[in-house]
């Protein structure tokens, strides 16, 4: 029996501006997130009976209808009346709950794959517009690449992938629920909007230090402020030289941007001195 095999790679967010609260209790975001190379990967199989089993060599997450990427089998499942079972083993190795969508690119991965392994033949809009029912972030997921996003998240428009350059990822041991985030989130706290139109125009003219300069995202004061952990990190990472700095989504992940391969390992020590979860990867250009 033919197996089906997808990646599902970490997100950052090179830039996080919330515009205002909305009616349905959701934030009006304008973001602009891009992949780098930090990736769970999936593999699905048909299964003889119908049903859908998820396995992980993770012990830390739910196996049942509480993960995204079992919620994902069974919306395209029952969406389009499929009368076949799936098993779906989950290679975990993107950390959880750290503001880098890994749950959310798991629910994109099973979307891609059992529309594969079904035969479905559904378009990316349908599966974008699938995934928009199981987050804010699974459209990003299924998209890819480089895009900015608006509405809750949703509303996507692919741009010009970063300037290649060295990603330093480090989360504390600490989880950070992205609903008290944005619970605890006062959009006339905000000082200082960052700008989308300066990233894209720092990422159309592929300039490495003036996209570091365009970096920016207002929920991080959020998370700073509730963990000091998060602010050491920053810290830590400027000091040791990493040319842009900051927390990804609703943190609490920060990651630093590195041009130079010899600054890397440098940063990467440092770090390794504070948290246990530091990786170095590159962008997915
Ligand atoms: C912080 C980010 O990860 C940045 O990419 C996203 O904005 C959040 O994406 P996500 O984790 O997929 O979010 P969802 O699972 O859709 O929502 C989780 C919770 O976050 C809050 N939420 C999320 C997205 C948004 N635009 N406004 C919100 O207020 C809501 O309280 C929601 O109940
Ligand atoms: N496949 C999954 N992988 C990781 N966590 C999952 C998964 N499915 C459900 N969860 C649950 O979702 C919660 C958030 O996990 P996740 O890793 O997606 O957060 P995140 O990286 O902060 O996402 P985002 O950046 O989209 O806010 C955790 O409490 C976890 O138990």
């Amino acid at each position: 029996m033919s197996k089906i095999y997808e990646k599902a790679p970490a997100k950052i967010n090179l830039v996080l501006d919330v515009l205002r609260k909305r009616e349905d209790g959701f934030h009006e975001v304008e973001m602009i997130m891009t992949m780098v190379d930090l990736a769970d990967r999936l593999e699905m199989e048909e299964l003889p009976r119908d049903q859908i089993v998820l396995s992980s060599q993770a012990g830390f997450i739910p196996l049942d209808e509480k993960n995204l990427a079992f919620q994902a089998a069974r919306l395209i499942k029952e969406r389009y009346g499929v009368k076949r079972g799936v098993y779906i083993h989950l290679d975990k190795q993107i950390p959880v709950a750290a503001g880098l969508a890994g749950g959310s690119s798991d629910a994109a991965a099973a979307l891609k794959g059992l529309n594969r392994l079904w035969d479905l033949r559904l378009p990316r809009e349908e599966l974008e517009l699938l995934g928009a029912e199981l987050g804010s972030d699974v459209p990003f997921c299924i998209r890819g690449g480089t895009a900015v996003a608006r509405g809750r998240g949703e509303k996507l428009e692919s741009v010009s992938p970063p300037p290649q350059c060295w990603v330093v990822l480090a989360k504390p041991p600490i989880n950070v629920s992205t609903a008290d985030v944005y619970g605890k989130f006062r959009v006339n706290d905000v000082k200082r909007h960052p700008s989308v139109p300066r990233m894209l125009d720092a990422l159309s003219r592929q300039s490495f230090p003036d996209m570091c300069a365009a970096l920016g995202n207002v929920l991080e004061n959020v998370t700073l402020h509730r963990y000091p952990e998060v602010r050491q990190i920053k810290e830590c990472m400027i000091k040791a030289g990493a040319d842009g700095v900051l927390m990804s989504g609703s943190g609490p992940t920060v990651f630093g941007l590195v041009s130079k391969e010899m600054k890397v390992a440098r940063v990467y020590n440092a770090l390794r001195g504070f948290c246990k979860e530091v990786f170095v990867v590159r962008m997915l250009t």
